[in-house]
């Protein structure tokens, strides 16, 4: 866990980056500082590991007070990542993996196994680890930065905007990924970005920054797009919150019409097309495949009849998921599939809309209060906040 008491930082030209900041980490969980350029993220993360002093306030990692810690011990047990990497130029792949195991004092062989494996469990092929950096592409470097974190397994990771960098079809790889690590890993990580799509994606909470590094609310990601604390928060989170915000909503249960279905490779017969101009295509595991309009097929469905714009979603996916499956179908019904991508039947986008308006009056409406407020507790009524309601 780590915690902000009353952290303040001011730089000797006079600007407070961090005017009072408190901050709980969980154990375990992944913490999202986003804010506007300059609101102090960067300066809050590098005051975790004492690359910056603290002027005031207090920072503790498991209880310890890092003011009282030896500040490069402090920093081997804190797995940091930065934007670009920042790996060595001149060491191998291998070799800026080992960095803190060998500092630490493991000897070549136990740090030259300990890389290898970390490449393999961040998705780059061992061969990697006798290249030069410049020998990466920038994912690759990306992946080489969080192994080299790793490589030591500390408890605790600071990440500044390591997936800023890349494109967006590689980041959202990276995302993915890391998600999937954390997910065995169990790290506490304190991670930053300006992408307030990547803090709602990653985030366990986020805490949103007001420049002069004060949290303007800390709340997951959920309730964060459905009950912004104020219009500067609202603003911050942006646009399309409401839809954004379905995607922390679970799929409202509804039960999927049976849908009418053909194999690939086989002629639609007249019982399978149904009373719709387009008929579901499945393998044969009944995974859906794709839409045909049976009237432009001639013969046996073939791959190039398939229309594959639809989406699909879980059944026990989010609500956004299934609304998109709907709106997505040319045939306005809305693929719901089983845990293995098993074909359970079609909904429509009007009956996820009443579901979940179904859902909301019996709940009433902007969804949970919990987590609200700029600092870990519940703020002032709601009709008190500036464009509330
Ligand atoms: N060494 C320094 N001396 C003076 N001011 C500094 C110093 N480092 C940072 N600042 C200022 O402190 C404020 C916070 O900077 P910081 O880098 O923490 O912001 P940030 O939220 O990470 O921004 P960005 O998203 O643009 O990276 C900014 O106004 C910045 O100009």
């Amino acid at each position: 866990m780590i915690r902000f008491e009353g952290v303040t930082k001011s730089f000797p030209d006079g600007t407070v980056a961090v005017g009072g900041l408190d901050l709980v980490a969980p154990q375990g969980q992944i913490t999202v500082l986003v804010g506007p350029s300059g609101c102090g993220k960067t300066t809050s993360l590098r005051m975790v590991n004492r690359m910056i002093t603290p002027t005031s306030g207090r920072i503790t990692v498991d209880e310890q007070d890092t003011a009282t810690m030896d500040a490069a011990s402090l920093r081997r047990g804190i797995g940091y990542v930065i934007q670009h990497a920042g790996l060595f130029p001149h060491r191998t792949v291998g070799d800026n993996v080992a960095t803190v195991p060998r500092l630490l004092g493991w000897d070549k062989d136990r740090a030259r196994a300990r890389s290898l494996e970390l490449l393999e469990r961040v998705g780059l092929p061992t061969e990697y680890a006798g290249r030069y950096p410049h020998q990466l592409s920038g994912g690759q470097q990306q992946r080489v930065g969080v192994a080299r974190a790793l490589a030591a397994d500390p408890p605790v990771m600071l990440m500044d905007e390591p997936f800023s960098a890349v494109d967006p079809i590689v980041r959202e790889q990276l995302q993915e990924e890391f998600l999937r690590l954390q997910g065995e890993l169990g790290k506490t990580i304190l991670f930053v970005t300006h992408d307030i799509d990547e803090a709602v994606k990653l985030g366990d909470q986020v805490a949103v920054l007001r420049v002069g590094g004060t949290v303007a609310q800390l709340a997951d990601p959920g309730s964060l797009l459905a009950d912004p604390y104020d219009d500067f928060v609202a603003d911050f989170v942006g646009r399309d919150r409401g839809y954004r915000g379905l995607g922390f909503r679970s799929a409202p249960s509804l039960e999927p019409h049976d849908e009418p279905w053909v194999l690939l490779g086989d002629e639609p017969s007249v019982h399978a097309r149904g009373d719709s101009s387009w008929l579901l295509v499945v393998d044969h595991d009944r995974k859906p495949l794709g839409w045909v309009e049976p009237g432009r097929v001639h013969g046996a469905v073939a791959e190039k009849d398939l229309h594959r714009g639809g989406t699909v979603a879980a059944r026990d996916g989010s609500a956004r998921a299934v609304l998109d499956s709907a709106l997505s179908s040319p045939s306005g019904r809305g693929v719901v599939v089983d845990r293995d991508g098993v074909l359970v039947g079609t909904v429509t986008a009007a009956e996820v809309v009443a579901a979940m308006e179904g859902h909301r009056g019996r709940s009433g409406p902007g969804g949970t209060r919990e987590h609200q407020g700029p600092q870990e507790h519940v703020a002032g009524p709601a009709d008190d906040k500036p464009g509330a309601g």
